[in-house]
């Protein structure tokens, strides 16, 4: 059947003329004539062109998203009660987004950075959010530092320019991000395209059951394309010859029906273990050993569509760690805390209150909130004339949850002693070396990523001013003296 040609109109559904004509008072003469205000069709389009763009997000704001589906494929039911982690087979629609992190819109997606990646599942118990990145540790732990974390990363204050030597001296005063540093500087900065980056929580979650159990669980997507990486080289010439070059490599293989997959795996601690681990399990600076904690497979990610509109499917998402079903809990990581709070308050900022009703946020489950109402661009009903104020008798509604959910059934660990209120901030231990260490012997395993990992802070390190880079080299010392050595030869100024 041939497609159905529209009838243009205005956007309140009048038709009208022709959208490249302008109401025109002249003589018939092609150079004298004067615009009408009442051309509604021009002021109109001049007027909303004005109004086009929204906030971008303060971090993550360029990237590559898509479409497809999440299966459950291993029996986890004993670890949860969740809904889309019952029933090996069941499956649940999927929106991702694959983001750098510290550049703006517009910027080229090779760059070395960390990649967020962000998944949004819609169940029948209302929206999962996995909002990860690609690297399992976070450069800082409490989260206060975050602003500075990424001021740190951006342009310069004055100069607006990209600077490496406000990056450096943040991380040299700020060394408890020293792992995730060496995963920035290591190949692993450079994917060969998003296909090929994998999701960690980073954070511990719990898995819940209602029966007042839980697990502690780190959650990890792994790519089944492989982990392939540039180098540092060919990131550069691709981000000036072909910047978009992950945005088409991510839209061709999914438009040739090539579509990429992930197997979603978790390590599991029981409370017990938890109790006695030789690590804070809410300090997302560390990783738990596979040795100690095997990877158990759940599920597969497939993604098989790409976005009808960019804008309206992927830049209108809004992804937050909040956004859980019952059988998934935070934990009193203080980093997933404050990330609880952020994103919903950085969406309502960008995309307004209203942003669960835009179609790429909108649960696929019935949804009945009549409490939340009202707000700019309400795009439902309203609730009509339910009772806008709780404990109705005239209209009664039904709760399922348990108070606290988003951390109901949690079980032990959440009885928390009263303690006195102080001004905290974590500080730095040898301790904060050891997995730093393995990483850099585990890179001695790989050909060639040890030297990869030397020359990329080299470069980098050498164009910050020369006054940090002791405090750099000191800081790499604590890691392994050879690596810090290493780098001192590598440095420009050495050469
Ligand atoms: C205190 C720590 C953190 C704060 C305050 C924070 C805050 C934010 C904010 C405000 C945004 C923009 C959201 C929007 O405009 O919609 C964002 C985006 C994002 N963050 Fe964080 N973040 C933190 C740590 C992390 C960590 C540890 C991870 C990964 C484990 C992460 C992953 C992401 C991702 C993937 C996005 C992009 C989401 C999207 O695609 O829309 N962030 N973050």
């Amino acid at each position: 059947m041939a497609p159905t040609i529209p009838t243009y109109t205005l956007s309140e559904g009048c038709p009208y003329a022709d959208p490249t004509t302008a109401q025109r008072f002249s003589d018939g003469s092609p150079i004298k004539g004067l615009m009408l205000l009442q051309d509604t069709q021009l002021i109109e389009t001049l007027a909303h062109f004005n109004r086009e763009r929204i906030p971008e997000r303060v971090v993550h704001a360029h990237a590559v998203g898509a479409w497809g589906e999440f299966e459950l494929t291993h029996d986890i039911s004993h670890l949860t009660d969740a809904q889309f982690l019952n029933g090996i087979g069941t499956k649940s629609k999927a929106l991702i987004r694959v983001s750098t992190v510290g550049p703006g819109a517009g910027s080229a997606d090779t760059i070395r950075d960390v990649r967020g990646w962000a998944l949004k599942l819609f169940t029948e118990e209302g929206n999962q959010d996995f909002v990860f990145n690609d690297i399992p540790v976070f450069f800082i732990r409490d989260p206060i530092k975050f602003p500075s974390l990424n001021r740190s990363h951006k342009r310069h204050p004055a100069t607006n320019l990209t600077d490496s030597t406000i990056f450096w001296d943040f991380h040299n005063n700020n060394q408890e991000g020293i792992h995730a540093l060496m995963m920035l500087f290591s190949d692993r900065g450079t994917p060969k395209s998003v296909r090929y980056v994998n999701g960690y929580s980073g954070h511990t979650y719990k898995l819940t059951k209602k029966d007042g159990s839980f697990s502690y669980v780190k959650i990890h997507f792994k790519s089944n394309q492989g982990n392939d990486t540039l180098l540092d080289a060919e990131a550069t010439r691709l981000a000036g010859q072909d910047p978009d070059n992950h945005t088409a490599d991510l839209w061709n293989a999914i438009q040739s029906g090539n579509f990429p997959t992930w197997t979603a795996y978790l390590q599991v601690m029981t409370p017990e273990q938890a109790e006695s681990f030789r690590f804070n399990i809410f300090d997302m600076t560390k990783i738990w050993p596979h040795s100690e904690f095997p990877l158990v497979p759940f599920g597969k990610l497939t993604l098989s569509r790409n976005p009808g509109n960019y804008f309206a499917d992927i830049e209108q998402a809004a992804f937050s760690p909040s956004t859980m079903v019952p059988g998934i809990a935070p934990t009193a990581d203080p980093v997933l805390q404050a990330r609880m709070f952020a994103y919903p308050d950085a969406a309502r900022y960008r995309l307004g209150v209203n942003y669960q009703h835009l179609p790429c946020n909108r649960p696929v489950c019935p949804v009945y909130n009549p409490y939340q109402r009202d707000g700019f661009m309400n795009a439902t009903d309203n609730y009509g004339s339910d009772p806008n104020y709780v404990r109705s008798s005239l209209r009664p509604i039904e709760f399922k949850g348990t108070v606290g959910a988003n951390g109901s059934a949690a079980g032990g660990h959440q009885q928390w002693v009263s303690g006195a209120i102080g001004n905290y901030t974590s500080e730095m231990t040898d301790v904060d070396f050891v997995q730093p260490r393995a990483f850099w012997n585990l890179l001695a395993t790989q050909e060639g990523q040890q030297e990869h990992l030397v020359s990329n802070v080299a470069g980098h390190l050498g164009s910050a001013d020369p006054r940090l880079h002791q405090g750099a080299l000191d800081m790499f010392a604590r890691v392994d003296t050879e690596l810090a050595a290493r780098i001192k030869s590598a440095l420009p100024q050495s050469k």
